[in-house]
């Protein structure tokens, strides 16, 4: 799903020359082509952080590993600081994500303990 140079040129077209708008458009399209590759790196990293949440809740461990984020944060961390970004952003931005995670993880372990009417005194099915 692209967007059209309209879409792209937002607010900015009533305020800059042509020439000007047309720098504008060509790098926003680059924006657009990395912001598509971060929602499908997102909904990878969603879809493994879902089998993560059902392997816990079956094997009854919590939701939470906080050494295990606290390795992470460290370890991208020290790659932002690598790759010229700003070290905080990313520990921000990776606890806004683990947040959302963790609260998947609850709601997994919430529905796997809750008993399946159609499977009387078995577990859920989580798929
Ligand atoms: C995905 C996991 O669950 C949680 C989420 C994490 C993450 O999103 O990186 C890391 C640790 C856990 O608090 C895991 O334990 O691996």
């Amino acid at each position: 799903m692209t967007s059209s140079p309209d879409q792209r040129a937002g607010d900015a077209a009533q305020h800059v020359d042509p020439e000007v708008l047309e720098d504008l458009l060509a790098m926003r399209a680059s924006i657009d082509n990395i912001d598509a590759t971060l929602v499908y790196l997102l909904a990878e990293r969603f879809k493994a952080t879902q089998r993560v949440g059902v392997l816990k809740a079956r094997h009854q461990l919590p939701p939470a590993d906080p050494a295990r984020e606290r390795n992470q944060i460290a370890r991208l961390k020290r790659l932002a600081e690598d790759a010229q970004l700003d070290p905080e952003f990313a520990e921000k931005f990776l606890n806004f994500i683990i947040e959302e995670v963790i609260r998947h993880h609850q709601a997994i372990s919430a529905s796997e303990s809750t008993p399946d009417p159609s499977r009387p005194g078995g577990p859920r099915e989580v798929r």
